[in-house]
C-alpha cells in the first residue's frame, strides 16, 4: 500500500525526551517504509510538554490534566503538525473531540523491570524504592509493606542516575522504554501475571485530526490490529473506572486466539487494599471492559473506591 511521496513533509509532533524522540524516529521509519518514501517525507517537530517542564513536584500534585498532551493537542488543532506520537500510557482517556488515535504501533514488551534487585522478594528488608507512579508504589507496598517509597521523577536516564547515586536501593522502569533506548540488559523483567503493568504500557499511540482523511489513511498502513484492540480494551477499562494515568490501577491483556483476557487490579495508595478481576473480550465487544470496571468498583474497598470516579466521569 504505497502512496506518492508527499509534496511537503508530513509534520510529526513529539515530546523532546530521548524516549519520545526514539519513538518518533521509529514511527517515521515505519511510515516511510510502509509507503516506500525516503525519510525526508516526515519532519520531526519536538515540543516541550508541561509535564517535562515541571520537574520538582509529583505529577499527581500538579493536578492539571493533559500534562503530556496539551501542547501537542494545540499544535494538532492549529494544523502546526499533521500527527502526534505518544506513549499510550501517558494519554488520558478523555480526549478532545477532534483528535483520534489514527494508529497504534505493534506493542513492545509490556512488562515492568526492577532495577537494583533480582526480584521483589529479594529486596532487602526496609529497602527504599524510587518511583513516582502510584500504581508501582501501591503494588510494591502490597507485596512488601516493609519497603519505603522515594519520589523519583524525570526521564529514564535521570532515574537511572538517581539510582546510581544511591537515592534509592531499587527502581522500576518499563521494559519498553529501556528497549527503545537501547538500555537492554538493565534490570529484571517482572512476570506480568504477578506484577501487572500500567494500562497502555509499551504501546505507541499516533493521534491525528478527525476528518483529515489523507493523514488518517496514510497512518492506517502502520496500525497493528492486536495492539490497537488491547490498548482500546485497557483504555475503556480505565475510562470506566474514571481513572487517570496517576491512578493506582494495573492491567494486563493476554490474547488467546482472537479473544483478549483482560486482567486488572486496583489498589489503595498505601497498598493495603487490592482487588482484582478478569474479563474475556471477544473481537468487537466494546462493553466487556466496562463490565469489568463496574464489577471492580462494586467490590472495591472504600480506600480503593475513593480514588476512582467510576463511570460518573
Ligand atoms: N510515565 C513515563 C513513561 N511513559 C512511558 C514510559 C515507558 C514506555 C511505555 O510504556 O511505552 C515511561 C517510563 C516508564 O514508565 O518507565
Amino acid at each position: 500500500m504505497t502512496a506518492d511521496h508527499p509534496d511537503r513533509p508530513l509534520r510529526l509532533g513529539t515530546r523532546r525526551s530521548p524516549l519520545a524522540m526514539a519513538q518518533a524516529m521509529e514511527t517515521r521509519t515505519r511510515l516511510c517504509k510502509a509507503h516506500g518514501w525516503s525519510e525526508d517525507a516526515v519532519e520531526i517537530v519536538p515540543v516541550v510538554a508541561s509535564g517535562d517542564r515541571i520537574q520538582d513536584r509529583p505529577l499527581a500534585e500538579i493536578g492539571g490534566k493533559a500534562l503530556w498532551t496539551k501542547e501537542l493537542d494545540a499544535w494538532l488543532a492549529e494544523g502546526e503538525i499533521d500527527f502526534a506520537v505518544h506513549s499510550a500510557k501517558d494519554v488520558e482517556t478523555l480526549r478532545p473531540e477532534q483528535i483520534v488515535i489514527a494508529a497504534v504501533l505493534e506493542r513492545e514488551d509490556v512488562r515492568d523491570a526492577l532495577i537494583g534487585a533480582t526480584s521483589i522478594a529479594a529486596l532487602p528488608p526496609g529497602a527504599r524504592i524510587g518511583t513516582s507512579a502510584p500504581r508501582r508504589a501501591a503494588q510494591l507496598l502490597h507485596a512488601r509493606p516493609d519497603c519505603t517509597v522515594v519520589p523519583f521523577r524525570g526521564n529514564v536516564a535521570t532515574r537511572l542516575a538517581k539510582l546510581a547515586a544511591g537515592e534509592a536501593d531499587a527502581t522500576f522502569l518499563a521494559m519498553a522504554g529501556l528497549n527503545r533506548l537501547g538500555e537492554t540488559g538493565t534490570g529484571r523483567p517482572l512476570d506480568p501475571e504477578e506484577w501487572l503493568p500500567a494500562p497502555g504500557q509499551a504501546a505507541i499511540a499516533i493521534e491525528s485530526r478527525a476528518g483529515d482523511e489523507r493523514t488518517l489513511t496514510l497512518l492506517a498502513a502502520i496500525d497493528h490490529a492486536r495492539s490497537r484492540a488491547s490498548l482500546e480494551a485497557e483504555r475503556a477499562l480505565l475510562a470506566g473506572l474514571g481513572g487517570t494515568c496517576h491512578s493506582p490501577v494495573a492491567a494486563f491483556s493476554h490474547f488467546a486466539g482472537d479473544t483478549i483476557n483482560l486482567r486488572a487490579a486496583l489498589f489503595s495508595p498505601d497498598g493495603a487494599e487490592r482487588i482484582e478481576g478478569v474479563v474475556r473480550i471477544e473481537p468487537g465487544d466494546r462493553s466487556a471492559p466496562l463490565r469489568l470496571a463496574e464489577d471492580l468498583m462494586a467490590r472495591a474497598h472504600p480506600a480503593i473506591a475513593e480514588h476512582f470516579a467510576g463511570s460518573k466521569q
